[in-house]
């Protein structure tokens, strides 16, 4: 009975309220962090600059001839990145020093060498002033030793992860990421790659969930494809258990015929059932429950119906667990074309945008849940609530976006 099933946003807020962020955590190298969530404040663990540091190449000069053109200076040394002079600069003298380097003692300003010309081997005369100051990178400009750079929780990314180090860390510590088990089943189905005999066909739902798993920022263990026995369910389930998955996903076997084995399988082995069927198109046979610490998400087999499953509910949970913050794909966009009535299940049609600006859309004709070309074209969910009257084109309706 259509009536009785769960409805999306309850299905979605009963995921949610059952799981609380992994508060695991784990320390890495910079170079295995891109995207990682970081579990306490990172502080300096330098001052940076930690010398006043010439920013060009050129002449390190005195105060007092700063402001001034025309006039010659005793060039009495070099210093040049990684060094440090050992002289002081006075009045009427300058020091040859390069980008990086330290300024010396005495030195007020740096003189780009375009602003000077040579005199002799140990004379050089300024031809366009230097104001004090200039050129030179104060030590502690960018930040100090022990200053709070990066709150817990940030979300590290290719700037982020240069500021950690150059506040002097090598390693940080980040959340672990969630394990997602991926679980295919079916005796109909053959490994990626390889082409289906009679009767058979690719198990290409589940790439499209690992993919999406790994967007979400979690780690996939591939429990490959099973068939319609309870050994061989029940086998996988137990790799799930021994390899510490968070999430068994299973795809496939999840609604009502003599070979779903999913939930009689799972309940034999003591999971707790929270809720199967959602009113929703496609989707409708999807079985929420959980063995021991193991949180279960059967997802029904047709490929659009397992990857609309995993982007509404998979999605959410996994960013949670995670630390990641919800990413939020609705948007309100206008009809191109009319929509006919919808019937009691929620229905989230493959749709397309029909302008550059992504503000109108148009549902696909085919909209049957096997159907992955369509499912790649389309650019979006259009969502009709249950019961829905007809669309009219100019009609706002919501969308998930795909991208
Ligand atoms: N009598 C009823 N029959 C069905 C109902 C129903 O309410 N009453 N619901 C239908 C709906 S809706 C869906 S969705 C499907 C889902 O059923 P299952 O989860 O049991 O899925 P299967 O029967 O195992 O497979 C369905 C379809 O998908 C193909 N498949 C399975 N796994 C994969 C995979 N990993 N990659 C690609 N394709 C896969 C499978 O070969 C089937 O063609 O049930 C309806 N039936
Ligand atoms: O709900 Mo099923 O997912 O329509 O194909």
């Amino acid at each position: 009975m259509a009536l009785s099933l769960l409805q999306v946003g309850e299905a979605k807020e009963r995921i949610s309220a059952a799981h609380k962020p992994i508060s695991e955590t784990e320390n890495l190298n910079l170079n295995q962090l891109l995207g990682r969530i970081i579990s306490r404040d990172i502080l300096s663990r330098v001052t940076q600059p930690p010398f006043d540091a010439s920013a060009m190449d050129g002449y390190a000069i005195h105060e007092r001839d700063c402001g001034k053109e025309g006039i010659s200076l005793e060039v009495i040394g070099e210093v040049s990145a990684g060094q440090v002079a050992g002289q002081t600069i006075t009045a009427g003298q300058a020091l040859r020093i390069f980008t990086g380097a330290p300024v010396p003692d005495g030195a007020s300003a740096v003189i780009i060498q375009e602003n000077t010309e040579q005199i002799d081997g140990r004379h050089i005369r300024i031809t366009s002033a230097a104001s004090e100051g200039a050129n030179i990178r104060r030590s502690g400009q960018d930040f100090s030793n022990g200053q709070p750079l990066l709150k817990a929780g940030t979300q590290l990314n290719a700037r982020s992860l240069s500021l950690a180090a150059a506040a002097g860390h090598g390693t940080l510590d980040v959340y672990r990421r969630p394990r997602i088990a991926i679980l295919a089943t079916g005796n109909e189905l053959v490994p990626l790659g390889t082409l289906p005999g009679p009767g058979q066909i690719s198990a290409s739902g589940g790439i499209a969930i690992a993919a999406l798993a790994q967007e979400n920022g979690a780690e996939i263990i591939d429990l490959g494809i099973a068939r319609d026995t309870r050994a061989e369910i029940q086998d996988s389930v137990k790799r799930a258990i021994a390899e510490k998955a968070d999430v068994l996903l299973t795809i496939g076997g999840a609604s009502v015929g003599d070979h779903d084995l999913i939930r009689p399988v799972l309940g034999g082995m003591g999971m707790e059932l929270d809720f199967w069927k959602v009113a929703m198109r496609p989707g409708k046979p999807l079985m929420v429950g959980r063995l021991g610490e193991m949180l279960v998400l059967g997802l029904p087999g047709n490929p659009v119906s397992s990857f609309v499953c995993a982007l509404l509910f998979a999605e959410p949970l996994l960013r949670k667990l995670g630390h990641l913050p919800p990413r939020n794909r609705e948007a309100s966009v206008l009809l191109e074309e009319s929509m006919p009535t919808n019937g009691p299940r929620q229905h989230f049609m493959r749709g397309v945008f029909t302008d550059v600006s992504q503000t109108s859309v148009r549902a696909l004709s085919s909209q049957d849940s096997s159907l992955l070309q369509a499912l790649t074209q389309a650019d979006c969910l259009i969502v009709r609530p249950s019961y829905a009257s007809e669309a009219k084109a100019g009609d706002s309706v919501q969308i998930i976006r795909l991208a």
